[in-house]
């Protein structure tokens, strides 16, 4: 059976005129509204994906719908209440994806003629929307940039699977190219040892131990072949070779577990418990798998996992800030972005 597809959901771009390059940063997405109404619309788009699950069967159609779409909704939109940008109404990842932008626009417009916009891959603004913005704009090629350092089939690949159905329907395709992951690129590890040293001078205490706390998935999606898990220690080996600690003082751990199967250890809120239980006092989480802060950052770390720290008998707990739109977090977009866009401009 084939589709048929109208090739007319984006102006042609030889419309519109003078020629551009188009450069799209998208991260994973995020509700419009901290309510359950609007938390519910977004899980229901995010965990419909069969790249996030995998299994999407009638027994999954009858979890999602029947219990997780009627439970979750209302309590995380507590949850991002905790960290909604209240002045802007918005979600933090929303925020900063746009100032990312916005400064690589400053950063870059000067390189010829390129237009930079932003995306989430689920809610708004939606990949469709600004493609077709930016072939609107003139932009016969386009380069993708998934916020992602380290690759995976849950977030890496389903981003390109959106590019990739946008471009089905256009008639006058842009050329495209997507940047690679990069986990271990020397931009990317500088910048991270930079924010912890510099947040370690800015305590009030030294801690005993860092922990790096990544996204988890489930561990049968790195058994099918993902990526994701080697990419992670990749980024953390390299990172305790820049700060000379070993394993037991930068401690790799997966967060965000969903669900009942298991996902790759260890998980980081047990670790967070085991570590206060034998008696650790002090110590500090740095999130390198996120771009930007979000949920996943400033709630579930700096504030459940510090909870579950003191609860146990931690004493003090500090989460590092993601890279975000830091100067150092910008030269690593940034690199990244003209490497990929030799030859274009
Ligand atoms: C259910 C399976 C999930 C997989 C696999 C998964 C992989 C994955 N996710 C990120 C980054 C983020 N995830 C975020 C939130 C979030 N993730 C899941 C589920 C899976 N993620 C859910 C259900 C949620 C929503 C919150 C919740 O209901 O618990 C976020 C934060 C978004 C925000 O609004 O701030 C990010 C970022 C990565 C890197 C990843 C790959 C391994
Ligand atoms: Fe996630
Ligand atoms: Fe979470």
């Amino acid at each position: 059976m084939s589709t048929v597809i109208p090739f007319e959901s984006a102006k042609p771009a030889a419309e519109a005129a003078p020629e551009r390059v188009g450069v799209l940063l998208v991260n994973l997405g995020t509700p419009d509204t901290a309510d359950a109404a609007g938390v519910r619309v977004y899980l229901e788009e995010f965990l419909s994906d069969p790249r996030v699950i995998e299994d999407q069967g009638l027994l999954w159609k009858l979890i999602l719908n029947g219990i997780i779409l009627r439970v979750r909704p209302a309590r995380k939109a507590r949850d991002y209440l905790k960290i909604w940008n209240v002045e802007k109404n918005e979600s933090p990842l929303k925020t900063i994806t746009r100032s990312q932008a916005d400064k690589l626009t400053a950063d870059i417009a000067d390189r010829g003629s390129l237009v930079v916009d932003w995306a989430m891959r689920y809610g708004n603004p939606s990949i469709s929307s600004r493609i077709e913005a930016l072939a609107a704009q003139g932009c016969n090629r386009l380069l993708v940039v998934p916020l992602y350092p380290q690759y995976s089939a849950a977030t890496s690949a389903t981003v390109c699977d959106e590019v990739f159905r946008v471009l089905a329907g256009m008639r006058a395709q842009p050329i495209l190219r997507v940047t690679p992951p990069y986990y271990v690129e020397p931009d990317y590890i500088e910048a991270l040892a930079g924010s912890i040293n510099a947040h370690l001078a800015s305590l009030p205490f030294q801690p005993e131990l860092i922990l790096a706390s990544y996204h988890g998935m489930p561990k049968a999606y790195v058994e099918k072949g993902d990526p994701y898990e080697a990419q992670c220690i990749a980024t953390t080996d390299a990172l305790r070779k820049r700060l000379g600690l070993d394993a037991n003082r930068l401690i790799l751990t997966f967060q965000s577990r969903f669900g009942n199967a298991e996902w790759l250890q260890p998980y980081t809120d047990k670790t967070v418990e085991r570590l206060a239980k034998e008696g650790v006092r002090r110590i500090v989480v740095v999130t390198p798998g996120f771009s930007a802060d979000c949920l996943e950052t400033l709630e579930e770390i700096a504030q459940e996992n510090a909870e579950i720290f003191r609860h146990n008998g931690g004493e003090q707990f500090s989460a590092i800030p993601c890279l975000n739109d830091s100067d150092a977090g910008m030269d690593v977009i940034r690199t990244l972005v003209l490497r990929e866009l030799q030859g274009w401009i």
